[in-house]
């Protein structure tokens, strides 16, 4: 079974290089962290207070603005960053995807680079072999992948990488925005994909903008607000908080059909 706990978490960043005052200037009033004052050495503190217990089957979305600390908590969750204070314990083997062709080697060809990054992401080779019938199908790029991945167009390695990501067998999934930047017809391709990597994986947190991908994606959400926890609870409750409107009202018919929603139960739980 699948766990994460955080307790009292926070994760600060020490800015060594840079002169105080500047720094302190440059980024104060923006988004994002705060800013401590009482040490010589600038320190953005990118989380703080940060209470979780995450457990097998969640589809947890993180939404919040820019600088929020999304990111930091899915590094922290993936074991990339230590809690600075408090303590985090994860119970499963992570496959952090944050950014789609990380890992991915300009100079070796497509099929290399299918086993690489499944190898980055927790698989065997032997378990990214039998997978390459498939990926290559999926990503339709034929005689391209036995060709060097410098020759591919940016489109072509984000299809590579989407095969590669949505064919592995995750515990604990961690998603950050990364796949919403793909080309939306490609992604309408990846759909299913997308969505049966999700069944499979014991455990989703999803850092995204986009509210057609959270709701097919997850069922609860956290709001991040300038490093802490804001909101927790289900998906479109937060989401109304958030973006101060019920995004279900505005979802496609297609996209309420996936979920197994319909107009008239979406409208029936509103003010619910
Ligand atoms: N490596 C780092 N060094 C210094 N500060 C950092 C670092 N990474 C993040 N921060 C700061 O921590 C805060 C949280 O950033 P984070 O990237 O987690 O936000 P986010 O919610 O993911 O934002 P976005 O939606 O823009 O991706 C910001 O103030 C950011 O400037």
């Amino acid at each position: 079974m699948v766990s994460i706990d955080v307790w009292n978490a926070a994760v600060d960043f020490p800015i060594f290089d840079a002169k105080s005052r500047s720094l302190k200037k440059a980024v104060l009033g923006r988004a994002g962290g705060k800013i401590g004052t009482d040490s010589r050495v600038p320190v953005i503190e990118a989380l703080h207070d940060i209470n979780m217990s995450l457990r097998e089957g969640d589809r947890v979305a993180l939404v919040g603005h820019n600088g929020a600390g999304k990111s930091t908590l899915l590094r922290l969750l993936s074991g990339i960053y230590e809690p600075t204070r408090g303590s985090s314990r994860v119970v499963g083997k992570v496959a952090p995807v944050f950014d789609l062709g990380v890992g991915m080697d300009p100079e070796i060809s497509g099929y290399e680079n299918i086993i690489i990054r499944g190898l980055f992401l927790g698989m065997s080779r032997k378990e990214m072999e039998k997978r390459i019938d498939d990926i290559a199908e999926f990503t339709e790029l034929g005689d391209y992948l036995a060709m060097p991945l410098r020759t591919y167009s940016t489109g072509m390695r984000v299809r590579l990488a989407l095969g590669v990501v949505t064919s592995i067998d995750p515990e604990i999934l961690i998603l950050d925005e990364g796949i919403g930047a793909v080309d939306a017809e490609f992604l309408e391709k990846a759909r299913d994909r997308l969505n049966d990597l999700v069944k499979r994986s014991g455990m989703l947190v999803f850092a995204s903008h986009s509210d057609e991908f959270l709701v097919e994606l997850c069922s609860t959400a956290i709001w991040m607000d300038k490093g802490g926890i804001r909101e927790e609870g289900s998906l479109r409750e937060v989401l109304t908080h958030y973006k101060g409107y019920d995004p279900f009202n505005n979802l496609s018919e297609e996209t309420l059909a996936r979920i197994g929603e319909s107009r008239a139960t979406i409208g029936s739980e509103e003010g619910s």
